[in-house]
């Protein structure tokens, strides 16, 4: 490639994005990466690249993802069908077995061995690994779903301080090593708090949370907390959907400034959110 044919970075753009630099500088930003968002390989890239330029720009960007489709897939295989009570799947021991395999041996691997091809350091992590999850069988109903008791957030701070960014599973663990399935939207809310995250910001496959407006669907640009229980309630939030408004509910009333539902399927959607004030899915405010 000649020099002229080599592409050059605007200035202007850059010089544009001191103040969000500096509004984020040395920041924790919690990012829960959605299975429904991990939709193909390019889109999954431009996802890392995001996250990974938040980490050279001297961001703290943590990863909490999910893997709900693929364990469904992955239970598919051995003829079992998943149930799910409002977003949370009923984990027998089997389920618990296969979701922990997708989860923390499947995706959490991927995910570390892309960031890490960017030469920034990565590690996987899952509730047992340093007492980071300890958690409580939720609802003997729904079988090993786990209830967060404590985020052991010693450990990611450590991680931080030795600029890894840590890429956690939503597994969780007992005093006697026994351990549950958790909503990674739940995990994401207690783990934005615990680190004091200034933003959290959660990756879907959808363009916010939609509310039917005459023949339209449209998106609620801003949730007041207040309002999460009318609106699942009302039927307008229902699956998927409740554990992650909850999730995002219970860290703004916990002091997380910023919480965004945005759609992970658009290109480079996360570094939009991140260096502009104008917010396209749902922000969830008190
Ligand atoms: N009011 C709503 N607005 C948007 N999505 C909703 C709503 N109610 C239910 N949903 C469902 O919630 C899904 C997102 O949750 P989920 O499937 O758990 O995604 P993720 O894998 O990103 O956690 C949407 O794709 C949609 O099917
Ligand atoms: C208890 C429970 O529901 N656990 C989830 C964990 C994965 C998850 O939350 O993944 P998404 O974020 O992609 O939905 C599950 O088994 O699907």
């Amino acid at each position: 490639m000649s020099r002229t044919d080599q592409k050059k970075v605007n200035p202007e753009m850059l010089v544009e994005m001191i103040p969000f630099l500096r509004r984020y500088h040395k920041k924790v930003i919690l990012i829960k990466y959605g299975g429904n968002a991990m939709v193909n390989d390019e889109l999954k890239k431009q996802v890392i690249e995001d996250i990974v330029l938040m980490k050279y720009m001297g961001m703290y960007p943590v990863v909490i993802h999910g893997g709900g489709p693929e364990i469904t897939s992955m239970l598919e295989l051995i003829g079992k069908k998943s149930t799910f009570v409002e977003g949370l799947r009923v984990t027998d021991k089997e389920t618990m077995t296969v979701s922990e395999m997708v989860l923390s041996g499947k995706i959490a691997k991927d995910l570390v061995a892309r960031i890490s091809s960017y030469g920034i350091k990565s590690i996987g992590l899952s509730g047992q690994d340093g007492g980071l999850i300890v958690a409580e069988q939720k609802n003997p109903e729904l079988g090993y779903v786990g209830e967060i008791k404590k985020i052991n957030s010693e450990l990611i701070n450590k991680l931080l301080n030795e600029d890894f960014i840590p890429v956690i599973s939503s597994i969780g663990c007992d005093e006697n090593g026994n351990r549950y399935n958790i909503n990674a939207d739940e995990a994401a809310g207690k783990i934005a708090i615990e680190l004091n995250a200034p933003v959290q910001i959660m990756l879907t496959n959808i363009q916010g949370v939609m509310k039917s407006q005459g023949d339209e669907m449209k998106v609620i640009p801003r949730i007041n907390v207040k309002e999460i229980d009318v609106y699942i309630k009302d039927g307008v939030i229902t699956g998927g959907m409740i554990p992650k408004v909850k999730g995002c509910a219970e860290s703004v009333m916990k002091g997380v400034e910023k919480v965004y539902i945005i759609d992970g399927r658009k290109s480079h959607s996360l570094l939009s959110e991140i260096f502009s004030d104008l917010h396209e899915g749902t922000v969830i405010h008190k």
